[in-house]
């Protein structure tokens, strides 16, 4: 399958990097208005894949996206340190009317996949201007804070992060919800484990865990910058299971017609992913606070996408 990935800064070249090491893809194509970046970062990762796979690495123009099964949009800007994925809105929208006015005519039939941030709105807004499926115009949404809730709950029962089974829903950002009533490890309801393994998870231990979380990205980005290997991973593991038709449950944002008593919008809840994009949305048991929770995180995502004039 041919990958298109339109920005090619950290979070475009990191995706790039783990598809070209998996192997996903037959070809990645690079875009981005910065050309000589594109043309640099396509080079250094062509120099990666002798060592790992056989995936052909190339900068591009628009017209190149031409056959592609799955466009990655990663343009676009980022967070300072201190400002929130909310307060890039409407600097991102613009970006993405111009993007999409060049890759919908050479790539109609492409699924769309956004990591540009406010991701949730992103894919809204990218799913009333494209007018595709919205099964096929995925958000990465929480999949990297599904990932961060799993290392940190492992490693407090010290079991691997791929032996829980636990989402967070709503906005990838301030209003997400980890959904811990449904959360498992192995077959085994989360407290029920952590009681017989003897770390138990207290008030202050889930408040620790929300809390890195929650403010994962603000502290890698006081730290250096920005984040990009963890979407970066995540990105190539949502493009697997559309490449591979593997039917995975994945935490991504579509726009869906109802979550939590709100109409038409995109948030993320478990849903089945493969060759034609979401098969399928799963609404997790919450109790009374997370399904609260979940409703107002829903609210403002909706408010924020409806105010967006296309
Ligand atoms: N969904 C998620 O979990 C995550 C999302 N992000 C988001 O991903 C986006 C990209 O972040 P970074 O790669 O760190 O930023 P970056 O600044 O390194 O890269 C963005 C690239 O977009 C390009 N660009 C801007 N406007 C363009 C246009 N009109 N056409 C083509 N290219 C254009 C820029 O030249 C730049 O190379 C941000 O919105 C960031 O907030 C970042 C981390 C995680
Ligand atoms: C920047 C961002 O959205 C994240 O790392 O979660």
């Amino acid at each position: 399958m041919k990958v298109g990935i339109v920005g090619a800064g950290m979070v475009g070249s990191t995706a790039g990097y783990a598809l070209a090491l998996m192997g996903l893809a037959s070809e990645i194509v690079l875009i981005d208005r910065n050309d000589a970046l594109a043309v640099a970062q396509a080079e250094d990762i062509a120099h990666a894949v002798p060592f790992m796979s056989s995936t052909v690495v190339n900068a591009g123009q628009y017209r190149d996206l031409e056959g592609a099964g799955v466009v990655i949009l990663a343009a676009g800007v980022s967070q300072k340190p201190g400002e929130t994925r909310l307060e890039l809105l409407e600097r991102n929208a613009a970006v993405f009317r111009a993007v999409l006015a060049e890759v919908l005519p050479v790539a109609p039939d492409a699924i769309l996949l956004i990591a540009s941030n406010p991701v949730d709105i992103m894919t809204q807004i990218t799913t009333r201007l494209s007018g595709i499926d919205p099964r096929r115009v995925i958000g990465s949404g929480t999949i990297l804070d599904t990932a961060r809730f799993r290392s940190l709950v492992g490693r407090h029962l010290g079991i691997s992060p791929q032996s829980v089974h636990a989402y967070v829903l709503g906005e990838h950002g301030d209003s997400e919800v980890l959904a811990w009533t449904s959360a498992r490890a192995g077959s085994v309801p989360l407290s029920s484990f952590a009681a017989q393994v003897g770390s138990p998870l207290t008030a202050e231990v889930r408040a620790q865990i929300d809390d890195g979380v929650r403010n994962a990205a603000y502290k890698i980005i006081n730290g250096k910058g920005s984040t990009y290997y963890g979407i970066g991973a995540g990105l190539a593991r949502i493009v697997k299971a559309i490449a591979r038709d593997q039917r995975d449950v994945l935490s991504v944002s579509i726009s869906t017609p109802e979550v939590a008593g709100v109409r038409d919008v995109a948030l993320s809840i478990p849903r089945v992913v493969g060759a034609d994009g979401v098969l399928a949305d799963l609404f997790p048991d919450l109790d009374d606070a997370e399904y609260a929770a979940l409703n107002r995180s829903a609210s403002l995502l909706k408010e924020r996408a409806d105010a967006i004039p296309l």
